[in-house]
């Protein structure tokens, strides 16, 4: 899809990530801000609709834009999708790189974004922020809900689940988007960085995931990633782990392999036997690391250009954030955890937003985020459980987790 370039001069050059963003939200138009991993330009997407519909996930199909799905999306056919109506990308000290805008001129929602002069970084703090912290009791049903996990995973019904729980924090007034996104960009440089605007339901999730689920670049690569395994990336005294010194046990090779098998089964499912395997390595993210191993796929080679699309369909939710078998494991989750994960553990990221070579897809499994209503946070964690589990360790998994955007909130 084309887009004009044009783009009222003040629209053009003189918006700051932070006025756009916050010009949308007061206006009331979906937005989405996003910085990918290991970049520094940070792109910005506003749906002038002022409604996010719902759309299939057919990659070859869709415009530009930005996809939100929740947990639970059979076949990805119910996929929330903030349409590219402006789209712009900055670099990291705010200069516009580029910027596009898809409205013929005089469209009401010029007015209403930008009817004023842009605001520039006002107010770049995180307002004071109270964290709630779970009550014995909300540990006792996780732990007694992982326990009743083993006693399934022993009895057959599945072989791994995910269980996950919430925690929630008060903020004394709403706090600056823009500035967290900030922070979250520096402090995590690896990671998939994103906020989203939803008016519909007015709701803001903001994140910083370690987990790519399908890429598909300019060039037709297909990657994908196999993530699982949890340990704390500083030692007892503060100090960074070396990635190499890493010790893994057996119940946390187990439980990334089965999600590695999980992937490998999707490639056979389609007969698609050139993948490149690389891993499991061991990976930084934030104040944690995992085991990760690399699938990635030339679909130009294999003349395959809808691969993103049908993996995207087999793929999610992975063994990663759902269990395995899928249906077993999902039911578990769906009849046990206390709160409805709604957007954290789906997926979310760019759509056919175009690069300098061509337009590229990357979607990323939304975890270690939070949703924002008003001055409610609510932090989304879970753990993979194996019959090796200890309900213990993994409440102080999913604790560890939620700091990766706590540290942030209460710096
Ligand atoms: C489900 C989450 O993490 C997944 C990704 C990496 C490691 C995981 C684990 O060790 O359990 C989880 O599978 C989460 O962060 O909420």
């Amino acid at each position: 899809m084309q887009f004009s370039t044009h783009l009222s001069s003040t629209v053009q050059t003189q918006q700051t990530s932070h006025s756009v963003w916050q010009a949308a939200v007061q206006a009331g138009y979906p937005a989405a801000i996003w910085r990918l991993p290991n970049r520094t330009d940070r792109e910005v997407i506003i749906d002038a609709s002022g409604h996010v519909s719902t759309v299939v996930m057919d990659l070859e199909e869709l415009p530009m834009g930005f996809a939100v799905s929740p947990f639970i999306n059979p076949e990805a056919e119910n996929t929330f999708f903030l349409k590219a109506d402006f789209y712009w990308r900055f670099d990291e000290n705010g200069t516009v790189l580029a910027a596009q805008n898809k409205l013929s001129d005089g469209h009401p929602a010029f007015e209403a974004l930008f009817r004023s002069e842009p605001s520039g970084s006002k107010n770049e703090t995180v307002s004071t922020v109270k964290v709630i912290e779970p009550s014995d009791n909300q540990q006792n049903n996780f732990e007694k809900n992982v326990a009743r996990a083993i006693r399934q995973i022993e009895r057959g019904t599945f072989r791994k689940v995910v269980l996950a729980r919430t925690k929630t924090v008060r903020f004394e007034e709403q706090p600056d988007i823009p500035t967290l996104f900030n922070r979250l960009c520096s402090a995590y440089p690896n990671a998939f960085v994103s906020a989203v605007y939803l008016p519909d339901l007015n709701q803001i999730w903001i994140g910083a995931t370690p987990e790519r689920l399908v890429s598909v670049d300019a060039r037709g690569i297909f990657k994908t990633v196999a993530l699982a395994g949890t340990q704390p990336a500083y030692d007892t005294e503060g100090r960074p782990k070396r990635t190499m010194d890493a010790p893994w046990t057996q119940k946390e090779i187990e439980e990334q392999a089965l999600v590695g098998r999980y992937i490998i089964g999707c490639f056979k499912k389609i007969r698609v036997r050139e993948y490149l395997e690389e891993g499991p390595r061991t990976v930084v993210a934030g104040n944690l690391m995992h085991l990760r191993s690399d699938y990635s796929v030339d679909t130009q080679v294999l003349n395959f250009p809808q691969l993103g699309t049908v993996m995207l369909r087999l793929l999610h939710p992975t063994s990663a954030v759902c269990g395995m078998p899928r249906e077993a494991a999902q039911e578990f989750i769906l009849d046990n955890e206390l709160h409805p994960r709604e957007f954290y553990s789906g997926f979310l990221g760019p759509v056919n937003v175009y690069q300098a070579e061509g337009p590229e897809t990357h979607l990323f499994v939304n975890l270690r985020c939070m949703k924002l209503e008003g001055q409610e946070g609510t932090l989304y964690a879970g753990a993979g459980l194996t019959e090796d589990s200890v309900p213990a360790k993994e409440w102080r998994e999913t604790e560890l987790k939620c700091d990766t955007l706590l540290s942030l909130l209460t710096k």
